[in-house]
């Protein structure tokens, strides 16, 4: 492989200053294109030539990401760290046999969907009801891939919400928890604890502060609770009755777990066609992505793209930046999706990694950013490669026009990046306003966009529940594509484990049963202002 890097790192310095709008001929677009159906993933306004997409595509081949690929979805335990397998495709894709241990585990899979549905029914149609009535509001306790997922779904799928109103509950500031809840009425609130392990300090504090406040209201507040998680024992112990706990398994990780009963929340929220639709989303991208040579494979050229951006020209971040403001959560999703699962400094046999890690991630729905941050992704010193997705379509037809400039604003974005603005225009906008001389070309020089900077652009028909599928499974198999390359572990996360016991030492600390000595002179001076 190093020869491939090596190979990669030449072209590159032969090409960086390369204006990619000169590698527009008459093919560019279409031949640095791929497509899915109705969607399109567009990636021609990069500085990716036919050259450096045979070198990134012998860089997938020689990381053996087919092999990988099919040992993922064939319930290999590639998740090396932990022991685990790594299926949450077989969420989505329940009727193909997947032996895990030499059982197949897709019976289960089904069992437990066919519960959900079941429950999901029962609350919809009121049959399973509130102490003071039809359920009106669902409350989704967790955190990171407990939360995430749902949140950002459920805020995408607005237009097929006809269920029970969904909140999400995520932060131990108990703000979060008390400004949700303010609204609400316990006797016809359903609270859903959503936990893999069930002992995260955040979910279970909140989880108490929630049957306390429906404890005001209701005579059995357990009643209005269930729980999702692997620890059966743990859901017990918290009293909720085994008929609302709805399990997975620990082959499922956190961040990849919306598709199973994490997506609980969203089930009620917009029914149980609707999810069913955005798991054959995912299932649809799960089998294009098995399937499709990588020259065609809309993962694996995401995932290059994203290996050429951040270790081949060296650029750290990337922003995601979706013209859909339904997808306003898909950002911090994708944070949680990238950086828990690409951020790592070891590679899978424990060496130091040679190359960088994955990228910080970062976004907001366009146009919103244009009037907040763009100004740096424009005439900053430094590149940032953008990822612009947008509909064809929206859901508001009386509103079409909005729409139409939208989508022009989205264009318009990623042509900026590409074509910037020279001195020589600047200084041509300028004369015409009637400046001379040297405060012509002072003035124009603020005016100029060097342009060159690269983005992508995912354009789909409109942000259905299959569609949103899509992208998900997209997502997360390009983070598949990328670990494989740099030779890490995507489905660990041993980096948020040290801050976690920190925090649990520090409590008795700030509470005053225990002294702070030990600990650096920043800390303690923290803790003495902040103990009050
Ligand atoms: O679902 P749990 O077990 O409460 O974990 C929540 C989140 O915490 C993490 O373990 C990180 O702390 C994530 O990976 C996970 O999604």
């Amino acid at each position: 492989m190093q020869q491939i890097w090596t190979a990669l790192s030449a072209h590159h310095e032969g090409v960086k200053s390369r204006p990619i709008l000169s590698l527009f001929d008459a093919e560019r677009a279409a031949g640095f294109s791929a497509r899915l159906g109705g969607m399109l993933f567009d990636y021609s306004k990069t500085n990716i030539d036919a050259e450096a997409r045979g070198l990134l595509i012998d860089l997938a081949e020689a990381a053996g990401v087919a092999e990988k690929r099919e040992a993922m979805f064939s319930g290999a335990k590639i998740n090396e760290t932990e022991g685990r397998a790594v299926l949450h495709t077989a969420l989505r894709n329940m009727d193909r046999p997947v032996m895990v241990d030499g059982k197949d585990v897709t019976p289960a899979l089904r069992e437990t969907h066919a519960l959900m549905q079941a429950f999901v029914r029962d609350v919809r149609g009121g049959r399973f009801a509130g102490q003071g009535g039809a359920i009106t509001d669902v409350v989704n306790i967790g955190i990171g891939g407990s939360d995430l997922g749902p949140a950002m779904a459920w805020l995408a799928l607005q237009p097929y919400a006809d269920g029970p109103r969904c909140h999400f509950v995520s932060n131990v500031d108990g703000a979060h928890i008390h400004d949700t809840l303010r609204g609400l009425n316990p006797e016809t609130t359903l609270v859903i604890v959503a936990s893999k392990t069930f002992t995260t300090i955040e979910t279970m504090t909140n989880a108490e502060t929630a049957r306390r406040w429906m404890a005001e209201k209701v005579s059995d507040p357990a009643a209005q609770f269930a729980a999702v998680s692997t620890a059966a024992d743990k859901t017990a112990a918290f009293g909720i009755d085994a008929s609302r706990v709805f399990g997975f398994e620990d082959w499922v990780g956190g961040r990849y777990s919306m598709w199973g009963p994490i997506g609980l929340s969203l089930m009620l929220g917009v029914g149980p066609e609707a999810f069913d639709d955005f798991l054959a989303g995912g299932a649809a991208m799960d089998a294009h992505f098995r399937k499709a040579p990588f020259a065609q494979n809309l993962p694996v050229l995401l995932a290059l793209v994203g290996i050429w951006h951040n270790q081949v020209c060296g650029h750290a971040t990337r922003a995601v930046l979706p013209y859909d403001q339904r997808l306003s959560r898909l950002p911090a999703y994708l944070q949680q999706l990238e950086m828990e699962s690409n951020g790592k400094r070891v590679a899978m046999d424990g060496s130091d990694l040679a190359l960088n890690s994955g990228p910080v991630v970062w976004g907001e729905p366009g146009t919103n950013g244009q009037h907040a941050f763009y100004q740096l992704i424009h005439q900053g010193t430094r590149t940032v490669p953008c990822e612009f997705l947008v509909a064809r379509e929206g859901h508001e037809p009386d509103l079409a026009h909005q729409h139409l400039l939208l989508v022009a604003n989205c264009l318009a974005q990623s042509e900026a990046l590409l074509r910037g603005r020279s001195l020589e225009e600047a200084m041509a906008i300028m004369a015409k306003k009637g400046l001379t001389g040297a405060e012509l070309e002072r003035q124009a020089r603020h005016r100029v966009f060097p342009g060159n900077r690269p983005s992508t652009t995912l354009a789909y028909p409109q942000l259905t529940p299959h569609v949103l599928g899509q992208i998900i499974a997209l997502y997360e198999h390009r983070v598949f594509v990328e670990g494989v390359i740099l030779g890490i572990n995507s489905y660990d996360q041993w980096g948020v484990e040290l801050g976690k016991e920190l925090a649990v030492a520090l409590q008795p600390i700030l509470e005053g049963k225990e002294s702070a000595e030990g600990k650096d002179g920043s800390t303690r001076q923290l803790v003495d202002f902040l103990k009050g």
